[in-house]
């Protein structure tokens, strides 16, 4: 492209384009007038004087000491260390030994010979990118793309960074983890880096292209996440963009692999699709890393399984030193997440092939301005929409009256007293995966108000109302907080870390944000956003405060000022629980995370394509969140780092509910203990014999070859033994059954606490007699029960009552007053009715069976 004839406009809007910083624009542009290649002649070398005469053709290969072809920016030296380090580009600004740009035809004079893309890629791609060439050639005439070349780094290549950190993000200095990050990096290494959510993993791959001036290749799962940081880089004067099936430009895709943008995020389908025009651009203007964010997708054991993350081993086999001819090094895997349990980083390192060589980068999970926190509810009526968002809805409708301070959201006592019916918080059906089910259903009552408001709920009701949208129209809005401001959250979290501080922290009111309420279902995003805005709040609509999602809104997604985030039912695994926790509190200033579930009922698994092997994982993840909610005495922010693998250094939060209220009293439970144990024991160990019908577990034994021994059974061996125990619940043996097993008296038979078996320190413990004691504090199922205990002194005496006329006319009365509106009974779906009907077919197969052995 010549200078001559191009208005000044159109060559700094060139320049933007393709990278270059707005100052230094601005300041060529000025200097060498309206000449785009003077311009860019006075951007690399200093100035235009250089320029003249001296122009390196594109044709001409940048040659190494070795011999190597190398592009221009990819020429390297041997560092303190003996090992080679890739290029700053503040360094080749600075040199005086420069070269300079010329005009090449991408794709002329690039070699990729040895590659080895497999034959089903290469064939994918010639289908999808037709005469890419050819097209790259025509618009290449007016497009100059640099010819990489490589020098050194030096040992203050800290300085640099911090310099770029500054003029482009507004921070002072790296975090350590992104030092870490960025040295394992330099020395061409593989790294693994694992930090909590808000930590700052981006920066640590978005740095390298700021310093080389080569591409960073992204792979991200999420088109909102992509878009969300494309539109941060941009702002923070970066050029990136994002291909794929989100990408409504076709000519986008074109444009990054001439080398248009210094980041480009892609889906991982996209980059596979890919590899061969990404080669390309390896060996032009070079590629400095492939960071794959949200690695934990890349697992069958993590919380988000991308059957295709799990390709991504293409990344390690066609972009080695040994299949581009231009590579002195492998060009280095840079994989990031905030949620990975060790089990998950092993699979991790083996899927994507990462080197022998990996780094390790890891730094506490620990969010130390998050505020935990588990409420009792069925969370599926309006009954407890009421209860539930009163506050949400006096805080964002401004009703709290003057100079009331916003109550704390830590619950003074779990709230056991309202909603605590043991029924199952959502029928089977209204569990639909985000996924699955484009219906959408209203309950009738939602969203008419008491204040009679009604609300328009043409976006809600719009199928378009996903990620994408809520990410464009919400999260790109003017931040009423301060963009540049996150290092003062760094003084705050320091703050945090001293006790006396965070108690006093306790005190304060959150300050004004936002609040994000993750459901399980799309149906349910549906119900609450209407019945908050029935309420005059703004929800899920775009500039909302409040915005309703289900899981697939939000990983990765920063935005400063979320202060609540409110799961609504319970999440599928505590790595997905943390993950979108951390959406809340980026500003490092007090956040809120509350999680209302059932804790009256076990939660179920959202429907989704599963192995056999794949669902006994699924169901021990909810078992662990299961087990997190039932907590009724541990830190949960500890029980939440340490779930990754962490020691949690500090004794406890002091923030969470269960710092703040205290564990309930510890009881000694050693005679319920006793009996649970001895029935359990007297099941696995004496129904081998099917002749000894004496003893109190006969019928028991009989059953185990009906059906497999569960909690339940058990439960009703004991009452009938024991009628000391007639009104106490399932769901409070329930608890103790779960007690005795982290103690290591009983193990899970089966992947819930469904079927269980004693061990041998259970046998033991029943052995032991008197001796030993029993000491555990209840868990919440187990307050739960307590709380609903019947006002009638045993169920016998319940029983009896029915006998008497007079009571029993008086509680039928009352029962047919309870009873809703037997249009609502019909409402039943077919579905219910049938596993109604299979669940009494059977039970009543099961007491055939036994009537007849009888
Ligand atoms: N060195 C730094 N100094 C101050 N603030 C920083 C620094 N690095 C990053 N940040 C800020 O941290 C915030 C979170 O960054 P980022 O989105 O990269 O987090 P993340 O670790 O990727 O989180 P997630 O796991 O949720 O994706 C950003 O607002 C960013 O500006
Ligand atoms: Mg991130």
């Amino acid at each position: 492209m010549s200078g001559s004839g191009t208005s000044r406009d159109e060559v700094i809007a060139k320049l933007i384009e393709m990278g270059f910083d707005d100052s230094d624009i601005t300041e060529a542009v000025e200097t060498v007038g309206p000449s785009f290649n003077d311009a860019i002649e006075y951007i690399l070398n200093g100035s235009v004087r250089n320029s003249k005469g001296k122009s390196v053709s594109w044709s001409s290969k940048c040659v190494t000491e070795n011999g190597k072809t190398l592009g221009k920016r990819t020429l390297s030296s041997a560092n303190s260390l003996g090992q080679m380090r890739q290029a700053s580009l503040l360094d080749h600004f600075q040199s005086g030994n420069r070269q300079k740009r010329g005009k090449r035809n991408v794709g002329d004079d690039v070699s990729v010979s040895g590659s080895v893309v497999s034959p089903s890629i290469v064939e994918e791609q010639k289908e999808s990118y037709p005469g890419m060439d050819c097209n790259l050639k025509a618009e290449s005439d007016s497009l100059a793309v640099s010819c990489p070349k490589e020098v050194e780094i030096g040992s203050d290549w800290e300085v640099k960074v911090n310099s770029l950190l500054k003029k482009h993000f507004g921070h002072s200095s790296l975090k350590n983890f992104q030092k870490e990050a960025l040295s394992a990096w330099l020395a061409h290494h593989d790294c693994l880096v694992l930090a909590a959510t808000g930590s700052g993993k981006s920066l640590c791959f978005q740095i390298p292209a700021l310093l080389t001036g080569k591409v960073v290749v992204v792979i991200s799962p999420l088109i909102s996440l992509m878009h969300d940081q494309c539109s941060k880089l941009s702002k923070h004067g970066v050029t990136a963009c994002f291909l794929g099936s989100g990408q409504p430009d076709n000519k986008v895709e074109q444009k990054a692999l001439r080398g248009m943008y210094s980041i480009i995020y892609v889906c991982p389908e996209t980059v596979i699709r890919l590899i061969k025009p990404l080669q390309r651009l390896a060996e032009s203007r070079g590629i400095a890393l492939f960071a794959i964010d949200e690695v934990h997708c890349v697992s069958k054991w993590g919380h988000d399984f991308r059957p295709d993350y799990r390709r991504l081993s293409v990344l390690r086999e066609n972009f080695g030193a040994n299949n581009l001819k231009s590579l002195k090094f492998d060009i280095p895997l840079m994989a990031l997440t905030a949620t990975a349990t060790i089990q998950v980083r092993e699979d991790i390192l083996k899927s994507l092939h990462m080197s022998k060589g990996t780094k390790f980068v890891l730094t506490s999970f620990f969010r130390p301005n998050l505020r935990f926190s588990v409420k009792h509810s069925k969370t599926s009526s309006r009954a407890s929409y009421k209860k539930d968002f009163r506050q949400l809805i006096d805080i964002y409708t401004k009703k709290k009256k003057t100079g009331e301070k916003e109550k704390s959201a830590i619950p003074q006592d779990l709230d056991y007293q309202s909603d605590t019916s043991s029924s199952s918080s959502m029928s089977e059906e209204s569990r639909i995966s985000p996924n699955i089910g484009d219906g959408y259903y209203y309950d009738e009552d939602v969203g008419n108000s008491p204040m009679g408001k009604e609300m328009s709920v043409e976006f809600l009701e719009n199928d378009s109302v996903d990620d994408w949208d809520v990410a464009c129209g919400e999260f790109y809005g003017h931040s009423p907080h301060r963009d540049r401001d996150t290092d003062r959250s760094f003084e705050r979290t320091d703050l945090l870390n001293k006790p006396a501080e965070r108690l006093s922290m306790l005190q304060e009111p959150l300050e004004d944000g936002l609040t994000i309420i993750y459901v399980p279902t799309r149906k349910e995003t549906l119900s609450i956003a209407k019945y908050l805005c029935g309420f005059g709040v703004k929800a899920a609509a775009y500039n909302a405060s409040v915005v309703v999602a289900t899981i697939a809104f939000g990983m990765g997604i920063d935005k400063l000022n979320v202060r609540r985030i409110i799961h609504y039912g319970w999440p599928q695994s505590l790595e997905a629980y943390y993950q979108e926790a951390g959406r809340a509190g980026r500003d490092g200033h007090l956040a809120d995370c509350v999680l209302y579930a059932n804790l009256s009922s076990m939660p179920t698994l959202l429907p989704s394509r599963r192995s056999e092997d794949q669902t006994k994982q699924a169901y021990r993840m909810l078992s662990d969140c299961f087990r997190y909610g039932m907590n009724t005495s541990c830190c949960r922010a500890k029980i939440l780092v340490e779930y990754f693998g962490e020691d949690f250094s500090h004794e406890k939060c002091q923030l969470c509910d269960v710092c703040v209220d205290g564990p309930p009293e510890m009881k000694n439970l050693k005679e319920e203990a006793n009996i649970l144990m001895q029935v359990i024991a007297a099941y696995n160990e004496q129904s081998n014999s099917m002749d000894d019908d004496d003893g109190i577990y006969s019928g028991i034994k009989r059953q185990k070859f009906m059906d497999r021994p569960n909690l339940k059974m058990f439960v009703s061996k004991i009452r009938e033994q024991s009628q000391k125990y007639l009104a106490t619940d399932l769901l409070w043996w329930r608890g103790l059954a779960r007690i005795m097993e982290n103690k290591g008296y009983i193990r899970e038979g089966d992947d819930r606490i469904k079927f269980l078996e004693p061990t041998t320190r259970g046998l033991e413990f029943l052995k032991s007699g008197k001796e030993q004691s029993f000491n555990a504090f209840p868990e919440a199922d187990m307050l739960l029960a307590a709380s609903t205990s019947k006002s009638y002194s045993t169920f016998l005496d319940w029983g009896k009552g029915w006998a008497d006329p007079e009571i029993r006319r008086q509680r039928l009365q009352s029962m047919g007053r309870n009873r809703g509106p037997r249009k609502s009974r019909k409402l039943r779906t077919g579905k219910s009715r049938k596993s109604n009907r299979e669940s009494h077919t059977a039970r009543g197969r099961i007491a055939s069976k036994l009537s007849k052995k009888k």
